[in-house]
């Protein structure tokens, strides 16, 4: 497979409440280790195809992410040797359907629904490592119908990059072109159908995709 396309991916794990403003926002406690979840690869889309709402929900949130792509296999791999398994990132956008996850959360239920639907993930395309030396150094933003709602610097997050490959791959292999969402900083909202939504790294690349 050819790393770069990002429509590969067989898994999507991705970590939440990884920004202490984001975990504050949504009223959650700041975590003591990574919170993990899974997104079906079904998910993916490219720019020119539609985030669609999925039935029923009434509060969807858009929540911008560095992501990482994985180049080789990974299992049990410690910190200090985590960043050779980074082929590169991306940007993605974790679309939540809030009022199903709120719903998951107070039945104790898991978050599938709210996170894994079709059209769920929208990713931007590929850099190479080397040109992002330093994944904690870059800025996040997302912009809806050209006003700005998110934007972090990456060093905000609690986990950094080889902390969350470490722990993942104590659980769980990680295969060349899986994606690792690293969690969203603060400013997700309700995005409605006919939005606009731009999102990026600042300086390196951004994408842009509409809400049906
Ligand atoms: O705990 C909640 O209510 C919501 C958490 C998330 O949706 C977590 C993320 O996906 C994230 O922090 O990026
Ligand atoms: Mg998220």
């Amino acid at each position: 497979m050819s790393i770069s396309n990002l429509r590969l991916a067989k898994k999507i794990v991705c970590i939440g409440r990884n920004y202490v403003d984001h975990a504050k926002e949504l009223g959650n406690a700041v975590p003591g280790k990574p919170i993990l979840f899974m997104k079906a690869s079904t998910a993916l889309i490219s720019e020119g195809e539609p985030i669609v709402t999925p039935p029923g929900c009434t509060n969807l949130h858009q929540e911008v992410e560095l992501a990482v792509v994985i180049g080789k296999l990974a299992k049990n791999i410690q910190k200090s040797e985590a960043m050779k398994y980074v082929a590169g990132y991306t940007v993605a956008l974790d679309m939540t359907a809030r009022d199903f996850q709120d719903e998951a959360k107070k039945a104790g239920c898991p978050w599938f629904l709210a996170k894994s639907f079709d059209a769920s993930c929208p990713i931007a395309s590929f850099i190479p490592a080397d040109q992002i030396p330093n994944p904690h150094d870059v800025e996040l933003f997302c912009k809806i119908n050209g006003v700005d709602k998110q934007r972090a610097r990456t060093d905000l997050m609690i986990f950094d990059v080889p902390s969350i490959i470490e722990f993942t791959t104590k659980f769980v292999t990680l295969e060349p072109g899986d994606l690792l969402l690293t969690g969203t900083p603060a400013g997700v909202c309700k995005v409605n159908p006919g939005d606009e939504i731009e999102f990026g790294i600042t300086d390196k690349i951004s994408a842009k995709f509409n809400v049906k």
